[in-house]
């Protein structure tokens, strides 16, 4: 055991955070946590009818201690002292303001019950206004400052969820003495950073989110900010200047951290990154190949070599940044706002008499009805799928559009809303989520399709995440809309592992991601084949997508100016 060199990924998703533990000489994992948010899973703090969701700082901090502790637990106290590295990925753009300390407004006094002193999760969109006036403003400069994303700025992003915050609760804007990704704050936090000056900021989240580029020599000019709201003035100056990409130590574990968790001192922290990004890493990522997590949503990831992107700019993505992912490439990011929360929320709207009628029956007691509730909640999707999979594909079917959370990528706007047409009594519940899961694939050929037309290929295709694990249903239908095969990969926390392998650099371990990847890579446990029969089929299905999604886009633009006037 004394020479099993042993490292930790963590990775933050949007309902739960999980850690494992991985043999660094070959990826194999020795064991494994998830602990789920328990004030997010009770929905305090978000309003998900104005589209505010918020995490306590609180439920990231039990779930660092409670996951790595478990693993611990599991692996014996040996195996804690061979750790050698901690990586950590978060979703993003997930900010909070922080005091001087780099602490999260949420953890001092006063704050702890705000909403607004807690971090905006990436799906927070309470700053759609923010975002269109930053769109609006960027026009006005002679650079332009939104081309390494795409183009168009987000409301899921840093600086609109930012300024929208500022702006409505001056006991923040106060107290704010920087803002802050949570990717960029655990590593801070397990190194017991106590100066927020000295934080140090992860290349991903600041390429992809908050307009941070090298060709700008760092953000845009503060003038940029406060030419737009004057409450942004200076703010540049409270952030950041220079990134780090996440092969570089954010520095060594605080002695107590290293006691409240039971590793040792000497353990090294990386610098943070997005979830996708070093998810892309666990599923070994390949160039031009696109990573797609698919989970509650999807965030796609390809790399390309730095040298061979020149001056190409991709329009409508979610930026694109050098060493995002890998250092000395670049790595793009796109995605859809809402993937398997589609099959969710139709999902919550079938179960509605279970989870509002159920406690009043008079036929079942409550521990019963409790467990029917719960029984049935796990059968819901699984038999969907499987009758959904019977329904022939050509036909009358019921077509629907997939921005029930808006529309992230191409072109994002969150404004968009999701539809189902062609209803008729004969609409069943297969048939309805059939329609939608074709509509999260139609979604994915459209990312696909705005690579390929701005001339990046798309040689490949690698799932990973919980609906690519859990299910054949979607992932087949998605290799016949793409036309193209989909590989899995065999490992279960993909995300983690990809932190495992930054983990494996920072500690010293291998001096590439490129030689982590590929001694600690798991390789692909699953293919899915595009069935040439069908393929001719969803191309007709995908065009009456594209034009409903176009009346949608009208009709949601149209209620806009009547909403205005
Ligand atoms: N059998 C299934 N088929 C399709 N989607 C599923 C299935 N089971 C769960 N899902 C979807 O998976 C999503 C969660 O994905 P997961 O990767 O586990 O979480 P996260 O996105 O938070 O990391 C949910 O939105 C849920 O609707
Ligand atoms: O958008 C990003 C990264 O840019 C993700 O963090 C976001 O999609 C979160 O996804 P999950 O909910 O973890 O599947």
């Amino acid at each position: 055991m004394s020479k099993s060199q042993f490292v930790i990924g963590v990775d933050y998703g949007s309902d739960s955070v999980r850690s494992v533990i991985v043999n660094a000489l070959n990826g194999e994992e020795i064991a494994s946590s998830v602990y789920e948010y328990p004030r997010w899973r009770d929905g305090l703090f978000c309003q998900p009818a104005v589209n505010q969701f918020r995490q306590h700082p609180q439920d990231y901090i039990d779930g660092l201690e409670a996951t790595i502790k478990d693993c611990i637990a599991q692996a014996g106290t040996a195996a804690a002292a061979a750790v050698k590295g901690i990586s950590i990925d978060t979703t993003g753009s997930t900010p909070v303001a922080v005091d001087r300390s780099g602490t999260p407004l949420a953890l001092t006094p006063g704050f702890e019950n705000n909403p607004n002193a807690m971090f905006v999760l990436w799906k927070d969109h309470t700053a759609v206004k923010e975002a269109a006036e930053i769109n609006a403003h960027a026009a006005l400069f002679d650079t332009n400052y939104l081309q390494y994303v795409g183009g168009i700025y987000s409301s899921e992003w840093f600086w609109a969820k930012l300024l929208h915050v500022l702006r409505i609760d001056e006991k923040v804007r106060d107290a704010a003495a920087s803002w802050v990704e949570h990717c960029d704050w655990v590593p801070f936090l397990l190194t017991g950073g106590n100066d927020v000056t000295t934080m140090k900021r992860g290349r991903c989240s600041a390429g992809h989110k908050a307009l941070w580029a090298e060709e700008f020599g760092g953000l845009p000019p503060d003038d940029f900010f406060s030419s737009l709201d004057p409450v942004l003035k200076g703010f540049t100056h409270k952030l950041f200047k220079d990134t780090y990409t996440a092969d570089v130590a954010a520095g060594t574990i605080s002695a107590e951290w290293a006691q409240r968790l039971g590793l040792s001192t000497d353990v090294v922290v990386g610098t943070g990154a997005f979830d996708a990004h070093m998810g892309a890493v666990g599923g070994q990522i390949e160039p031009y190949h696109l990573s797609k997590v698919m989970g509650t949503s999807t965030c796609d990831i390809l790399v390309a070599p730095a040298a061979e992107m020149q001056d190409k700019l991709v329009h409508g993505i979610c930026g694109q940044v050098n060493g995002s992912v890998i250092p000395g490439m670049t790595g793009l990011e796109a995605g859809q706002s809402a993937f398997g929360d589609t099959y969710a929320w139709f999902k919550n709207i079938i179960s509605w008499p279970v989870n509002n009628l159920l406690s009043q029956s008079k036929v079942i007691d409550a521990a019963t009805a409790a467990a029917l509730k719960a029984e049935l909640s796990e059968l819901i999707i699984p038999e969907l799928s499987r009758q959904a999979a019977l329904l022939p594909v050509d036909g009358p079917n019921e077509l629907a559009v997939d921005w029930f959370n808006g529309r992230r990528t191409p072109d994002a706007n969150q404004e968009l809303k999701g539809a189902i047409t062609g209803l008729s009594l004969g609409s069943d519940a297969p048939r309805v989520f059939r329609a939608l899961a074709e509509a999260t694939c139609f979604g994915a050929k459209s990312i696909v399709e705005r690579f390929i037309s701005e001339g990046i290929p798309v040689k490949g295709i690698i799932g990973i995440g919980g609906v690519a694990k859990k299910s054949p249903f979607v992932m087949q239908m998605m290799a016949d809309v793409l036309d193209m095969p989909i590989r899995i990969h065999q490992f279960k926390h993909t995300c983690a592992l990809g932190a495992a392998m930054f983990a494996a650099v920072v500690a010293g371990i291998y001096p590439t991601i490129e030689e982590a990847m590929q001694a600690m890579g798991r390789g692909f446990d699953e293919q899915y084949h595009p069935n040439a029969d069908l393929k001719d089929i969803y191309s007709k299905r995908y065009n009456q997508y594209k034009n409903l999604g176009e009346f949608v886009a009208g009709q949601v633009s149209k209620t806009a100016e009547l909403q205005n006037i």
